[in-house]
């Protein structure tokens, strides 16, 4: 397979680092990376659902100049593709999240950087300009997660993302068969190990279930306001329901995430539940979307469906473990690519001018042959 992968020279899509990064890491973390929870369906669905939404391109529109960017948060960049917290950096690459987010930099796009980063929230700060946000988990120590939003917030991170689907971590089998165990994780250098008293199964479960507050609830969005003058995103929204929760309680921004299929399998693929929150949210924040997201037409049809942006996850550290900070710059840059030439090939010559009527879901195709 190497040798094919040679022969066949650089990869021309974001898939293709999947394999690279295969090839590259230990079978234990590639696991890790690529897992989902128990029957992997929803991870499967993730990424099969955007397969049944057909485009409707229209014609004769002067695309003779394509403009990508948009503005998230008060932030322009230049395209709606933001890199997903994505835990562990270091054990794709030697660099970790530093080489992320130079990534970012050169792309000018926003990073997400993880509460379980292996490099620590200064080291990623002080190592580019990339406009940055802080994710973040609430421990049942809640004066370390307080901590670390200080310190996000005196070193330039821009918003806080609260990740609300994993009061414990969802149950990832490949992680369980591997023993996998959590690396070092310096941002809590003194403060907490990671080290847990548990040889069976995923250490990273047993750690979370002794760490992460599961009794963190609506009202204590309260706490996070207080500590914080941060704009605070909250990401996991799948219903209706708690997105005018959300509202409620005045969040800044949602995103649509199921987690990448890691928590509780059996969810819907984000993207077909991403309309129904767009409409509960009626604008008044914007929402972003996270969940399998592999080509630039994948992107069109979530900012279709009301996505202010997109996040890629897997991708980018399938990119980070082949080649660095250079694969993650190469995903993007591959993702960006195709957008703007689904963009010229739809007739939309800036992202406001993607429409819901640029698409058709499948229950429309199946609705329409009644
Ligand atoms: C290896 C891995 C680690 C992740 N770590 C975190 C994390 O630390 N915090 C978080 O909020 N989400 C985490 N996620 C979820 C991502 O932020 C994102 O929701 C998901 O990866 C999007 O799906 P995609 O991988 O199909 O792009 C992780 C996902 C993966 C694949
Ligand atoms: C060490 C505790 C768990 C890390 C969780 C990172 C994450 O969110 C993931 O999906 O994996």
């Amino acid at each position: 397979m190497l040798l094919l992968l040679i022969m066949e020279g650089e990869p021309v899509n974001v898939n293709e680092f999947q394999e690279l990064a295969r090839l590259a890491l230990p079978k234990m973390y590639y696991d890790y990376y690529d897992g989902g929870a128990e029957d992997q369906y929803t991870l499967k669905e993730n990424v099969e659902s955007f397969r049944k939404i057909a485009l409707r391109p229209r014609i004769l529109v002067d695309v003779s100049r394509i403009d990508l960017s948009t503005i998230i948060l008060g932030h322009r960049i230049s395209a709606p593709i933001m890199i997903a917290p994505t835990a562990f950096h270091k054990l794709a690459h030697p660099q970790g999240e530093v080489a992320t987010a130079r990534a970012a930099a050169a792309s000018n796009t926003i990073m997400v950087l993880s509460y379980m980063s292996t490099c620590t929230v200064e080291e990623v700060a002080s190592s580019c300009n990339a406009v940055r946000f802080f994710q973040l988990y609430v421990y049942k120590r809640r004066d370390i997660s307080a901590q670390l939003v200080h310190r996000a917030e005196r070193n330039g991170y821009k918003a806080i993302v609260l990740t609300v689907d994993a009061p414990r971590l969802g149950r990832r089998e490949a992680d369980i068969k591997n023993k996998m165990i959590a690396p070092q994780l310096n941002n809590f250098e003194g403060l907490i190990s990671t080290k847990v008293d548990h040889d069976e199964g995923s250490n990273l479960e047993a750690f979370a279930k002794g760490t992460f507050d599961a009794s963190f609830c609506w009202r204590d969005l309260g706490w996070l306001r207080a500590i914080t003058n941060l704009p605070i995103l909250i990401k996991g929204v799948l219903t209706r329901e708690d997105a005018i929760k959300a509202m409620e309680v005045g969040v800044d921004g949602i995103i649509v995430s199921n987690h990448g299929a890691r928590q509780l399998d059996y969810t819907p693929a984000t993207i077909c539940v991403l309309e129904e929150v767009v409409h509960a949210v009626g604008g008044k924040v914007p929402v972003l979307f996270d969940g399998g997201v592999r080509r630039g037409t994948d992107v069109f049809k979530a900012l279709a469906l009301g996505a202010q942006a997109v996040l890629v996850g897997r991708p980018v550290v399938y990119g980070l473990a082949a080649k660095g900070e250079y694969g993650v710059k190469r995903v993007i840059e591959m993702l960006k690519d195709e957008l703007e030439l689904t963009m010229t090939l739809s007739g939309c010559p800036g992202v406001k001018d993607i429409s819901r009527s640029h698409i058709k879901t499948e229950q429309e195709r199946l609705h329409s042959m009644l």
